[in-house]
């Protein structure tokens, strides 16, 4: 029925003010009415190029580059990676080489693997590249370094000689990342003039003399610390998307437990659903608030390295590439599992989930394989630990470390699963478990005469305890955002059972990591198991109300079963209609090739 809420009685059940709710998902009273007054970013924005120019153009270059591009005069790509060199950038093998007669630097793709590959716009739109090369004067390789290129006339968007360009093909799945052009790219000895050089951070001279910055180099991979950051929110949206589908469409679906004539029972009653749904629920509510601190930290960041105080960038690095690692993973994971909560019906198109996950996938891959981000966090971890013998405190982020033998000593004094609610008692056993599988990462390091070797063959290792410290990170900022000032009634106490259930459910899921480090016993590890069933069953009656906390919309949801008012039925038989298979009763090509077959005289009595 058109204009019923079906889910009326769900949102009755509410115990917490779901309008306050609202805008502490959204970060603010003020951050909620602007998003209730506009339309959602579209994901795929095609200004990523802007930000690389601010971060790597000198004041001139940008004065002379960012109008053209903000007023999409015109359209840029961020071209890095190649056919054979995506992870390691180093790697790469375009070259730029300065020509000092003419003062130009001239492109090249040397090799096939040298082949610009996957870059967004690049294939069909982009006027422009930000590209990548290798800078070479006078025969000396000075690394890579970012070139403007143009690629396309102003005039009749040809490519311009020497440049061929095409898209790189069909990608996963049938949806919307297809309509994204990642491209491919030759420089055939293309020539640009010197100042097209993004030079904020190293210049070459009319002379040909290289002027090395004297800021730190990783400071031209700042596009993608900026990236990743905003790819941290991204997934809070992503699986939060997810999760409303899902969660709204569990307390729809019924199946068994009809006793004389009673409904059956919601599938979200059963244990097995909550055990699966709410910790998903409670993760969307974690990324997001961890993202929120990652964003503040990334503004702090920009402060200090205007004033020259490049102290956090490390930390900065190793908390934009971990969180982008852990929090893609749980998202793109999450998708897929809230599309199995959904039973067949989310394998449909139009439950919005299937779409969803083709175009979120690449997250887990792009500005970032999730694994070769975590060995990064790994090696700042190994480094922070290296650096405790001469006395550095860490802190911030790793703060924890300065504290390992005293972490090294934790056991956790856990008596009852009420216990586990305490969100220092979470804490301490998180960071004892983090302290616990880096120092035991660095012990084995220490074995090995050749570090990189070490690093090579402890890899696994190094990936999980980097994982520890990201999750500790995660957790540590939902308590810290419960450390604040939060109105509304039952508002704050919603958000501790979501907390405690982030939490325990990693504990749960983790459990031989806190065992074999010994930081809990078997019988802990039980009540933590104990605790997190009965939050579920707290959950329970505000699970609709905390995913109407998202504020969706259902044109942003585009999914039938994913609804606000519940009406899913009528609904997904309606969209079914719209399949074109079903505008004739007759299917093409029955007539040519099935009739035949059917009309074929039987033989004995059979075909
Ligand atoms: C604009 C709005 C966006 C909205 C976003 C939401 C939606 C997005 C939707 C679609 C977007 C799709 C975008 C996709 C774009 C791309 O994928 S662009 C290509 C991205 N490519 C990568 O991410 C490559 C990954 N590889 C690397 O980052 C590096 O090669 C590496 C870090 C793995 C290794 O670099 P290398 O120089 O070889 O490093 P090391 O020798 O290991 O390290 C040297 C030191 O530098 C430190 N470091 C490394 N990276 C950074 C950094 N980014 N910032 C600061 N510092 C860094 C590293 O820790 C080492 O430090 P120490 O010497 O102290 O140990
Ligand atoms: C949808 C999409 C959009 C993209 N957009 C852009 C763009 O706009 N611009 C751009 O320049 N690029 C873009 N890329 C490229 C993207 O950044 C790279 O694909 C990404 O950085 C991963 O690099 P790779 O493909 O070389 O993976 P590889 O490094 O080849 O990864 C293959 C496997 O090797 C493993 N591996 C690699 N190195 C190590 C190591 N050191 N230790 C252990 N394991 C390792 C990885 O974990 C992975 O399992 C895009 C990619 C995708 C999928």
């Amino acid at each position: 029925m058109e204009g019923v809420d079906h889910l009326a009685h769900e949102r009755n059940k509410a115990q917490f003010d779901v309008a306050v709710m609202k805008a502490v998902w959204a970060g603010s009273r003020d951050a909620y009415e602007l998003f209730h007054r506009f339309s959602r970013l579209v994901a795929n924005d095609p200004e990523m190029f802007i930000p690389a120019i601010k971060a790597q153009a000198t004041e001139e270059q940008q004065k002379q580059w960012l109008p053209l591009a903000n007023k999409m005069k015109i359209i840029g790509s961020y071209t890095q990676t190649e056919l054979g060199h995506g992870s390691n950038v180093r790697g790469l093998e375009t070259t730029a080489t300065f020509d000092p007669k003419t003062d130009e630097f001239v492109l090249n793709s040397p090799t096939l693997t040298a082949t610009k590959w996957w870059p967004g716009g690049l294939g069909k739109i982009a006027t422009h590249a930000l590209a990548h090369a290798r800078l070479i004067i006078d025969d000396k390789d000075y690394g890579v370094h970012g070139f403007l290129v143009q690629l396309r006339s102003l005039d009749d968007h040809l490519t311009l000689p020497g440049i061929t360009i095409g898209d790189i093909g069909m990608k996963y799945g049938s949806g919307a990342y297809n309509t994204m052009d990642n491209g491919s790219l030759i420089f055939d000895h293309v020539r640009i003039p010197r100042n097209q050089m993004l030079m904020r951070l190293s210049q070459v001279t009319r002379e040909g003399k290289y002027v090395p910055s004297n800021v730190p180099r990783q400071l031209s991979y700042g596009t993608m610390v900026y990236v990743r950051q905003k790819i941290v929110f991204d997934a809070s949206i992503a699986l939060s998307r997810a999760v409303c589908i899902s969660t709204r469409y569990s307390a729809v679906r019924r199946q068994f437990g009809s006793h004389n004539g009673s409904p059956e029972t919601q599938v979200i009653d059963y244990k097995t659903q909550q055990a699966r749904l709410f910790p998903l629920l409670a993760s969307a509510y974690a990324i997001r608030f961890v993202s929120e601190w990652l964003n503040s930290f990334y503004k702090d960041l920009l402060q200090r390295l205007e004033a020259k105080d490049f102290s956090t960038l490390p930390e900065a690095h190793a908390c934009t590439a971990g969180l982008k690692s852990i929090t893609t993973s749980v998202a793109a994971d999450g998708i897929e599992e809230c599309r199995k909560l959904c039973g067949g019906h989310g394998y449909l198109t139009s439950s919005g989930l299937p779409e969803l996950s083709a175009v979120y996938i690449p997250a887990c891959t792009y500005e970032g394989d999730n694994v070769v981000m975590l060995l990064q966090v790994a090696r700042y971890l190994m480094k922070t630990i290296s650096q405790l013998k001469s006395g550095n405190k860490p802190v911030g982020t790793t703060a924890y470390l300065g504290r390992a033998e005293q972490l090294m000593q934790y056991h956790s004094d856990v008596l009852r699963a009420e216990d586990w609610l305490k969100p220092n008692v979470v804490v301490e056993a998180f960071e004892a478990r983090a302290a616990r599988m880096s120092m035991a990462c660095a012990q084995n390091l220490s074995k090995f005469n050749n570090p990189e070797d070490g690093f090579q063959e402890l890899s696994a290792d190094l990936v999980e305890a980097a994982t520890a410290h990201c999750q500790l990170i995660i957790v540590s900022k939902f308590i810290e955002k419960l450390q604040q000032d939060i109105p509304g009634k039952g508002v704050k106490e919603q958000l501790g059972v979501l907390r405690s259930i982030y939490a325990l459910f990693l504990l749960h899921k983790h459990i031989g990591d806190f065992l074999s480090t010994d930081c809990i016993t078997p019988k802990q590890g039980y009540l933590a198991n104990e605790q997190l069933r009965s939050l579920y069953s707290q959950v329970r009656p505000n699970a609709i109300a905390l995913v109407d906390a998202f504020n969706y919309t259902d044109h942003f949801l585009s999914s039938v079963l994913g609804r606000y008012d519940g009406n899913v039925y009528p609904k997904l038989y309606e969209e079914a209609w719209k399949d074109p298979l079903n505008d004739t009763s007759i299917p093409d090509g029955f007539h040519e090739y099935v009739q035949p077959m059917l009309k074929q005289p039987l033989h004995h009595g059979r075909l």
